[in-house]
C-alpha cells in the first residue's frame, strides 16, 4: 500500500485463524491502520492479494460488510448524537443484534447520558466505537487500537469483552502498540515495522528466550532487613544453579495495581 511515494505497507503477508485473537503490533506509523483499512475494504492495495472470510474486501464489499464489525481509531458516530441513541440505531440495522442494554451496562455507556458524541471523552468514544463494532454479532471484528485513551478499568472491561467474543467463536483482529495488551489477549502476534512483518508467533513463542523475569508480589510491607536478606538468598540460589542474575529490583506495586485497587473496579468485575 502506497500513499503517493510513501510505501506504508510493504509486501506484508499474514493469515488469521478463525475464532482467534490476532494482534498486529507495531510502533506509530508502522502501517497497522493501513493494513486494517485494506482488509476492511476502505483502501485498495496497488499490489497484492487480500481475502477476508474468503471475499475480496473491495469488489465483494456488499457481501462482506454484514459479516464484519469495524472499530475505527476515532469517530464513527454523528457529532451531535448521544451514545445510547447511536448504539440503538446501529443495532436496528442488524438482523440479530446483541442486547443493547447489556452492552451499555458492560461498557459503562450509561454514564455518557445526554452528552453529544463530540463532547464525550476519548475513552467514552472508544467504548461506544467498540459497542458499535460488535453489536451486530459479526463473525470477524477489526479493532484499531481498542483501548487507546481508556482508563485501566475500561481497558480491563474491553479485554474481557474481546475474550468473551472469542469464546463465542468470533475472530478478532486488533492493532495495538501496548505490549501488555498483545501479551494478554492475543493467540497470535504479528509485529510490523515500517510496513514490513518483522516477527510472528504466539506471545509465548515470542517471549521465550534465554532470559526470564521473576516477579514476586507480597501481601504486606516488608521489614527493613528483608531486602538484603532476599538479595542474598537469590544470589546464593543463582550461584548454586549457575544462573546469571542480570538484575534484581525492589519496588512497590505498579500504578495500575494501585488504581484498580482504589477504584475497586477489578473487584466488581
Ligand atoms: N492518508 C495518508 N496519506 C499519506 N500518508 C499516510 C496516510 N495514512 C498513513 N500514511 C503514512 O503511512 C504510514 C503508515 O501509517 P499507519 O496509519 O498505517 O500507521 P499505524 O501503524 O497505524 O500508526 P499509529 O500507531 O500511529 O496509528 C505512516 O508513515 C503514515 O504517515
Amino acid at each position: 500500500m502506497r500513499y503517493g511515494d510513501k510505501v506504508a505497507v510493504d509486501g506484508l503477508s499474514l493469515t488469521v485463524e478463525r475464532g482467534s485473537i490476532t494482534a498486529v503490533l507495531g510502533p506509530n506509523g508502522a502501517g497497522k491502520t493501513t493494513t486494517l483499512e485494506t482488509c476492511e475494504g476502505f483502501r485498495r492495495p496497488q499490489a497484492g492479494h487480500v481475502r477476508v472470510l474468503g471475499l475480496d474486501p473491495v469488489t465483494q464489499r456488499r457481501e462482506l460488510l454484514p459479516r464484519i464489525g469495524v472499530m475505527l481509531q476515532s469517530g464513527g458516530a454523528w457529532s451531535g448524537v448521544r451514545a445510547e441513541e447511536m448504539l440503538r440505531h446501529v443495532a436496528k440495522l442488524h438482523a440479530n443484534p446483541l442486547p443493547v442494554d447489556m452492552l451499555v451496562e458492560r461498557l459503562g455507556l450509561g454514564e455518557c447520558g445526554k452528552t453529544p458524541f463530540r463532547r464525550l471523552s476519548g475513552g467514552q468514544q472508544q467504548r461506544l466505537g467498540l459497542a458499535m463494532a460488535v453489536v451486530g454479532r459479526p463473525e470477524l471484528v477489526f479493532v484499531d487500537e481498542p483501548t487507546a485513551g481508556m482508563d485501566p478499568a475500561a481497558r480491563r472491561t474491553t479485554w474481557e469483552l474481546l475474550q468473551e467474543l472469542r469464546a463465542d467463536g468470533v475472530t478478532i483482529v486488533l492493532t495495538t502498540h501496548y505490549l501488555e495488551e498483545a501479551e494478554r489477549l492475543a493467540d497470535m502476534v504479528h509485529i510490523i515495522d515500517r510496513g514490513q512483518l518483522i516477527a510472528t508467533g504466539s506471545p509465548e513463542e515470542l517471549t521465550r528466550g534465554s532470559s526470564a523475569t521473576v516477579r514476586l508480589v507480597v501481601d504486606r510491607e516488608l521489614p527493613a532487613d528483608a531486602e538484603a536478606a532476599l538479595r542474598a538468598a537469590v544470589s546464593t540460589w543463582s550461584e548454586q544453579h549457575q544462573v546469571g542474575l542480570q538484575s534484581i529490583s525492589f519496588g512497590s506495586r505498579t500504578l495500575e495495581d494501585v488504581f484498580l485497587h482504589l477504584t475497586g473496579r477489578e473487584l466488581e468485575s
